[in-house]
C-alpha cells in the first residue's frame, strides 16, 4: 500500500502511522464480509481536521481504506466518523459516495445540523451517529442535545453508535437505555481485560446487553484492549490472548448483535501498530465456527446497514 502523508498538518507528538505492508490473512473471510468499524483522516489537504479536534493523525485516504478491504478480502465497509474531524462528515461522506454503494458511513452531528443535511447524509449511505463519552477525544456535550438527536435520527431509521469507557458504564446507564433506537457499542465498553471475566465490570457490560435487546457490541479492537499481547506481528497467530475470552463471551451470548471491524487506521495506539492481514486471523478465535462468523461478518452487519440486501446475506 502507498505510504502514509500529512500535507500541512503536524502529527500529534508520537503519532502511529498505519502498518503499510499488511500480510494476507490466513482466515479466509466469508463472501460478502463487512468491515463494520473503520475510518479516513482527510486526507487534511482536501479534508482539514477540525479545530476542536483532540489529536492530529496521519493521512489515510479512501483509496488506501479500499485498497486494504480489497487485501483483506473484505466486501464492505462502515466508515465510522472520527473525532478528529468533529462534525465536519465531509471525508466519510466522501468516502461512501466514491465507493459505489460498498460503503455505509456513521456521521457525528451537533443539533444545529438540519433536516436536508440529514437526509443529504442519507442519500449517501450514512446510517447512524455516534455519540462519544471518551473524555480524551472529546469535549462533553449535553444528554439533552444528544437525545434530541437520537429522535430526529430515529425517524430516518438510522442507529446510534456509542463509544465510552467500562467505568462510565453505570453513569450513562439510564441514558443509553432511553435512546429510541439501536445501540451499538463501539469496541465492547472497552473492557479491563486485567480484570477477571466474571468481574462486576464486565458482568453489568453482559447485564446491559442482556436486558436491551437493541444493544448490539463490536467485538472490535483487540489491540487496543490487550494488556499481555502477542502483539499481531511478525505472522502471531495466536495475538491478543487476553482479549479472546471476553470477545468471544459477547460473541457466542449475542451471536445476533455483534459486528467486527479492523478498526483501521487505528487512531492513538501508543504500543505498537497491528499487521491487519493478522487482526483478521484473530476472528476465528473469538467466531470459532463458520456461523457465527457468518452472522458476525455477513449477516449482521448486512441486517443493519444494508437491510435491503440482507435477506440474500
Ligand atoms: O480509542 C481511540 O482513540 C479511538 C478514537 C476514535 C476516533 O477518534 O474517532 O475512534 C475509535 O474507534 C477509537
Amino acid at each position: 500500500m502507498s505510504k502514509p502523508t500529512t500535507g500541512d498538518f503536524t502529527k500529534t507528538a508520537g503519532w502511529m502511522d498505519w502498518y503499510t505492508g499488511p500480510s494476507q490473512p490466513a482466515f479466509q473471510l466469508p463472501a460478502g464480509a463487512v468491515d463494520a468499524h473503520c475510518h479516513v483522516f482527510g486526507p487534511g489537504a482536501e479534508f482539514p481536521y477540525a479545530p476542536e479536534r483532540k489529536y492530529t493523525p496521519c493521512d489515510a485516504s479512501k483509496a488506501q481504506l479500499y485498497a486494504l478491504r480489497d487485501h483483506l478480502g473484505f466486501a464492505r465497509n462502515v466508515v465510522v466518523q472520527a473525532t478528529c474531524h468533529g462534525a465536519d462528515n465531509r471525508a466519510m461522506v466522501d468516502a461512501c459516495m466514491s465507493s459505489g454503494g460498498k460503503a455505509r458511513g456513521v456521521a457525528t452531528v451537533r443539533r444545529s445540523v438540519t433536516d436536508e443535511a440529514l437526509q443529504a447524509m442519507h442519500a449517501a449511505g450514512v446510517r447512524g451517529v455516534r455519540f462519544n463519552f471518551v473524555k480524551r477525544l472529546v469535549d462533553f456535550t449535553p444528554k439533552d442535545e444528544l437525545m434530541e438527536i437520537a429522535g430526529r435520527i430515529a425517524k430516518l431509521g438510522w442507529h446510534v453508535v456509542i463509544y465510552f469507557e467500562a467505568v462510565d458504564l453505570p453513569e450513562l446507564w439510564d441514558f443509553f437505555t432511553a435512546l429510541p433506537t439501536t445501540v451499538v457499542v463501539d469496541h465492547m465498553g472497552r473492557p479491563d481485560v486485567s480484570k477477571p471475566i466474571d468481574g462486576p465490570e464486565f458482568t453489568l457490560f453482559l447485564e446491559f446487553m442482556r436486558q436491551h435487546p437493541n444493544v448490539w457490541s463490536k467485538v472490535s479492537c483487540p489491540e487496543r484492549l490487550s494488556v499481555t499481547g502477542p502483539k499481531a506481528l511478525n505472522g502471531e497467530q495466536a495475538a491478543y490472548t487476553d482479549v479472546v475470552p471476553f470477545a468471544r463471551r459477547v460473541v457466542e451470548e449475542f451471536p445476533d448483535r455483534v459486528l467486527w471491524g479492523t478498526d483501521w487506521p487505528h487512531p492513538n495506539l501508543k504500543d505498537h501498530m497491528p499487521d491487519d492481514g493478522l487482526l483478521v486471523d484473530f476472528i476465528p478465535h473469538i467466531a470459532p465456527t463458520a456461523e457465527l462468523q457468518q452472522k458476525l461478518l455477513v449477516g449482521n452487519p448486512m441486517r443493519l446497514y444494508w437491510p435491503e440486501e440482507a435477506g440474500n446475506a
